[in-house]
């Protein structure tokens, strides 16, 4: 199991405070949406170049122009992009078959998505690594709980990760759903002792 350290609304060189605190507790490095938005690509470049024996994960959250927008966030130097699973299924294939051909991977987004079926759709178009996502503004409603789990239950040749304001607390019930990869943000960002966060975190996986 992977722990990937989630770097969203932070300053730029906050982005690099938080991964030199955390670096030998957690695998991938996701550059989040907002920070992808405010500094551009070539923040990803530099924290490749920085760390290139991690995983860095561009948070892209592409729904729209799926090959030119994937080609940017791995010609910077990012392992694997995101795709929105809601986006048109065209754009979904164009960002798997973009990051096939540079040996790199995509990540669907869950976001919203609460149909087995369509999730059963995106595998069928290649998607091999999906993400259950309770957003930012969702979390005030509530977390992931049994019915997203469901979503994914005992699909083949798939990989999962798990999102969403998961923090030392909630953890152990994600653990029991073996998860592939789990992303946490703000419990290791906003933790006074980040390292300390991530170690811990990472030592209960
Ligand atoms: O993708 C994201 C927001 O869209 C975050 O990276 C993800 O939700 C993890 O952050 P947190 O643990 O703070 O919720």
């Amino acid at each position: 199991m992977k722990l990937q350290v989630a770097l969203d609304r932070l300053p730029r060189k906050e982005c690099f405070a938080v991964v030199e605190a955390v670096e030998e507790s957690v695998d991938f490095i996701e550059i989040g949406t907002g920070v992808i938005k405010e500094f551009g690509v070539g923040i990803i470049k530099e924290m490749k170049q920085k760390y290139p024996d991690k995983i860095v994960v561009a948070d892209m959250k592409i729904c729209d122009a799926g090959k030119h927008e994937t080609a940017l966030a791995l010609d910077a130097g990012a392992d694997i992009a995101t795709v929105m699973a809601f986006a048109p299924m065209q754009t979904v294939q164009d960002c798997i078959q973009t990051a096939k051909k540079a040996d790199k991977r995509i990540m669907v987004d869950l976001l919203g998505i609460r149909s087995r079926e369509k999730v059963e759709e995106l595998v069928a178009n290649g998607a091999d690594l999906l993400s259950l996502h309770i957003g930012k503004d969702e979390q005030s409603n509530g977390g992931l709980d049994a019915g997203h789990f469901k979503l994914v239950e005992g699909l083949d040749n798939v990989e999962t990760a798990v999102a969403g304001g998961i923090n030392q607390v909630s953890l152990p019930a994600f653990l029991t759903y073996r998860p592939n990869v789990i992303i946490v943000g703000s419990a290791i960002t906003k933790a006074e002792d980040r390292g300390k966060a991530a170690q811990l975190i990472k030592g209960m996986m």
